[in-house]
């Protein structure tokens, strides 16, 4: 089995990064355009409605998949023999931002729901603010994995 992940290690990581791709894209997104169905978007109209079908779209279609997709190429990655350095600081610095990263996307998802409720109680500001968030850990985990500095 382990071979069989050293066999695959390139193009297991090739479909990691097309992963990740996916998910920081909706991961970006859908934030934004809860600033827009928060500021602009009377409740019960018929834009409310499309925003809705746009986020649920998104969010079933493209980031759940993505989301799931990455975890899994990036466990095979994290299981091939001699890929990861358990001894180095990096490991763990990624992994936290990749919790936090996750966390993100259900906290998106929670606010979806409200959104279909018409119970969001969320200002624009505070989405924009949030919106930061996957910037921030998307630097965290590329010089982690990357330049590897710790
Ligand atoms: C979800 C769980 C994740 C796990 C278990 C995981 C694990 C890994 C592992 C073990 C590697 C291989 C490192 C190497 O080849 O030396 C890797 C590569 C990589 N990961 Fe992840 N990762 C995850 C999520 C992410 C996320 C969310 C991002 C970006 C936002 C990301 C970005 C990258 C990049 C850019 C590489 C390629 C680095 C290189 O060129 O070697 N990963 N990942």
């Amino acid at each position: 089995m382990t071979s069989l992940l050293a066999d695959f290690y390139p193009w297991t990581k090739v479909l990691h990064v097309i992963s990740v791709i996916a998910w920081m894209a909706g991961l970006f997104y859908l934030p934004r355009l809860f600033v827009y169905h928060a500021e602009r978007i009377e409740t019960g109209s018929e834009t409310d409605e499309l925003f809705q079908t746009m986020e649920v779209r998104l969010l079933r279609a493209i980031m759940n998949p993505a989301m799931i997709a990455t975890w899994i190429f990036g466990l095979m990655l994290a299981f091939t023999p001699g890929i990861v350095d358990w001894t180095a600081v990096w490991p763990y610095t990624k992994a936290a931002a990749i919790l936090a990263m996750t966390w993100f996307h259900h906290w998106l998802g929670k606010r979806r729901k409200e959104f279909v409720r018409g119970e969001n109680t969320r200002s624009g500001r505070t989405y924009r603010m949030m919106n930061e968030l996957p910037t921030l850990l998307l630097i965290v985990i590329v010089v982690s994995v990357i330049a590897r500095p710790f």
